[in-house]
């Protein structure tokens, strides 16, 4: 389990995350749903330990990792793929790729063996800059990122965000290969409530900062999304 308990999170003195409550269980695909401006990437954020300040406990399998820097809780198995996708344009694919390879326990820079597989067109184009792609393919590159890293746990917020919906398909379809078939948790920060719950196994439902309802993802009612993400 990834527990959050009486987590507030801060960037300077705005008080972002009121007491989240979460057990994010390992194996899982848990979506993190709400409306813009709830603190959805902030929730991501906290885990990684890139807000301000933090109060409360984040325990990843019975470790406390609160207290943690963030090279810590990457090597402890946690990538983020940010909003926006954070690629360097002037590296190539490879170096791109490579950056996340500081976080690997054994410490060596390789290429991840799933990149082939998953990602031929990566694969087929390493030397290219990362600034000339597509944004479904810089997507791609920052999930192959995440990947070089080794992780258990991986953050994905809003993956398909400005993407060409014939390429949508194929990143929800990785998506759920990394759990399915890899075994990754993966928590998703998700506007699509369709692929929420054709991934997911659990929901969270955020408003201003708190988690107002979470569970299992059938438990998710067409009223819920009504009353928490309609605009
Ligand atoms: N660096 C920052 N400094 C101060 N406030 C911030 C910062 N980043 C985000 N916020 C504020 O924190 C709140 C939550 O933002 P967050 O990005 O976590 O929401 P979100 O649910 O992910 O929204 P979106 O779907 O738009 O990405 C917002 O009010 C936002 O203005």
């Amino acid at each position: 389990m990834l527990k959050l308990t009486n987590v507030n999170s801060f960037y300077d003195r705005s008080h972002i995350l009121h007491a989240v409550c979460l057990d994010i269980p390992i194996g899982k695909v848990t979506a993190v749903l709400g409306r813009n401006g709830t603190g959805k990437t902030t929730l991501l954020k906290t885990l990684m330990g890139l807000t301000d300040r933090m109060e409360g406990q984040i325990n990843l399998e019975g470790t406390e990792i609160g207290k943690e820097p963030t090279f810590r809780r990457a090597r402890a198995g946690i990538a983020y793929v940010p909003q926006g996708r954070e690629i360097i344009p002037d590296f190539s694919i490879r170096e791109n790729i490579l950056m996340g390879a500081f976080a690997r326990p054994d410490g060596k820079r390789e290429i991840p063996e799933l990149v082939p597989e998953l990602f031929p067109y990566l694969m087929d184009n390493l030397e290219r800059a990362g600034g000339v792609l597509s944004g479904g393919q810089q997507q791609q590159l920052a999930i192959a990122r995440a990947l070089a890293a080794q992780p258990k746990i991986i953050l994905l917020d809003e993956p398909n965000e400005g993407i060409q919906p014939s390429i949508v398909e194929e990143i929800e379809a990785v998506i759920i290969r990394l759990n399915r078939e890899v075994g990754l948790t993966v928590v998703l920060v998700e506007q699509n409530v369709a692929f929420a719950r054709q991934a997911a196994h659990y929901f969270a439902m955020m408003e201003k900062g708190r988690i107002v309802v979470s569970g299992a993802i059938d438990e998710l009612s067409d009223d819920m999304v009504h009353r928490h993400m309609a605009v």
